[in-house]
C-alpha cells in the first residue's frame, strides 16, 4: 500500500519558493522553503528536489526533510565541501523566491506505533531525527525514546536544538564519536528493551548496514530494524 502511495506521490510535483539559507557549521548548511497549506508529510520522509532556475546535468536529489509541518517551511540540510557538485553550487545561488520543485514527500522511515524506540544517527543521518524528535516534543509523547548520535568528526549538527528538546521531554541523548562506542550504547539499548523497541538507523550506507548487522547479531529481529540510507556519503 506505501510503495502505491509513494508511486503517486512522486508525481506529485510542487514548486517550492526558496526562503533562505545559513551555515550550521564549517561544511553544513540548512536550505529552507516556504511551506504551502496543501503539503504535509510525516517526520522522517524525504522529498525528491529538482533545480529548476537553469539547466544542470542531473539536477534532482533526495533530501529528507529535516522539518516539521508545523514550522511552516521545508527544510533540507546538506554537507557542501570545497568542490560541490553542479547540484549544490546551483543551491548556493538560490535567492529569495527562487522556485525549485519537490517530489513526495516518500519513504515509510517514520514512526507509526508507540513503542520503545531507539534513534541511531551517523553524521549527515540526522536530517530525518531533526524532524522525528520535534514531531515527538510537538504532541508531547511519553514514549521511551533514546537518540544515539554518531559523528566521527564531532561536529553534531543540530545539537542546541536536540539539547534542549532533550531537557524539555523524556526523549534521551547521546553524542557518540566512535563505532566502538556506538555499539557500547547499542548494548544498552539492547539490554534495556531487548526485542520490545523499533531501531530507526539514518546515515551512510556502511554505518547503517554496519548497525544493523550488529542489532541481528545480538537478536534484534528485522522487522524492528528500519533503516534510511543516505545514498551519496
Ligand atoms: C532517502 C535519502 C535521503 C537523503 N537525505 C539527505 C539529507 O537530508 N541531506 C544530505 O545532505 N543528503 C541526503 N541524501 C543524499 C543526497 O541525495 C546526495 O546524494 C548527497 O547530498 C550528495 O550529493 P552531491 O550533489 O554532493 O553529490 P553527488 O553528485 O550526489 O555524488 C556523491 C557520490 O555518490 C554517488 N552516488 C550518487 N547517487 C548514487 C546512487 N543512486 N547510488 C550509488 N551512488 C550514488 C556519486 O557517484 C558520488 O560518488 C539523501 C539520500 C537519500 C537516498
Amino acid at each position: 500500500m506505501s510503495f502505491v502511495k509513494d508511486m503517486l506521490s512522486m508525481f506529485n510535483k510542487k514548486e517550492l519558493s526558496f526562503l533562505k539559507s545559513y551555515k550550521e557549521s564549517e561544511d553544513y548548511y540548512t536550505f529552507l522553503f516556504e511551506k504551502e497549506k496543501d503539503i504535509t508529510w510525516n517526520a522522517g520522509q524525504y522529498g525528491l528536489f529538482t533545480i529548476t532556475h537553469k539547466k544542470i546535468k542531473n539536477n534532482t536529489r533526495p533530501f529528507s526533510v529535516a522539518s516539521v509541518p508545523q514550522e511552516n517551511t521545508i527544510q533540507i540540510t546538506t554537507k557542501i565541501s570545497d568542490q560541490p557538485s553542479e547540484f549544490k553550487k546551483a543551491m548556493l545561488e538560490l535567492t529569495k523566491g527562487t522556485k525549485i520543485t519537490m517530489a513526495g514527500p516518500v519513504g515509510a522511515f517514520y514512526l507509526r506505533e508507540e513503542h520503545p524506540t531507539v534513534l541511531i544517527a551517523g553524521g549527515i543521518g540526522i536530517t530525518p531525527f531533526r524532524s522525528i524528535v520535534k514531531q515527538l516534543e510537538a504532541e508531547k509523547k511519553e514514549i521511551p525514546v533514546h537518540l544515539l548520535y554518531l559523528d566521527s568528526n564531532k561536529t553534531y549538527i543540530f545539537k542546541d536544538e536536540l539539547d534542549r528538546i532533550a531537557s524539555n521531554t523524556s526523549i534521551g541523548l547521546t553524542y557518540l564519536d566512535s563505532s566502538n562506542h556506538l555499539q557500547q550504547a547499542l548494548d544498552k539499548s539492547i539490554s534495556t528493551y531487548k526485542n520490545n523497541a523499533k531501531y530507526y538507523i539514518a546515515g551512510p550506507k556502511s554505518m547503517v548496514e554496519d548497525t544493523s548487522t550488529y542489532l541481528r547479531d545480538n537478536e534484534i529481529s528485522k522487522r524492528n530494524i528500519k533503516k534510511d540510507v543516505l545514498i551519496g556519503y
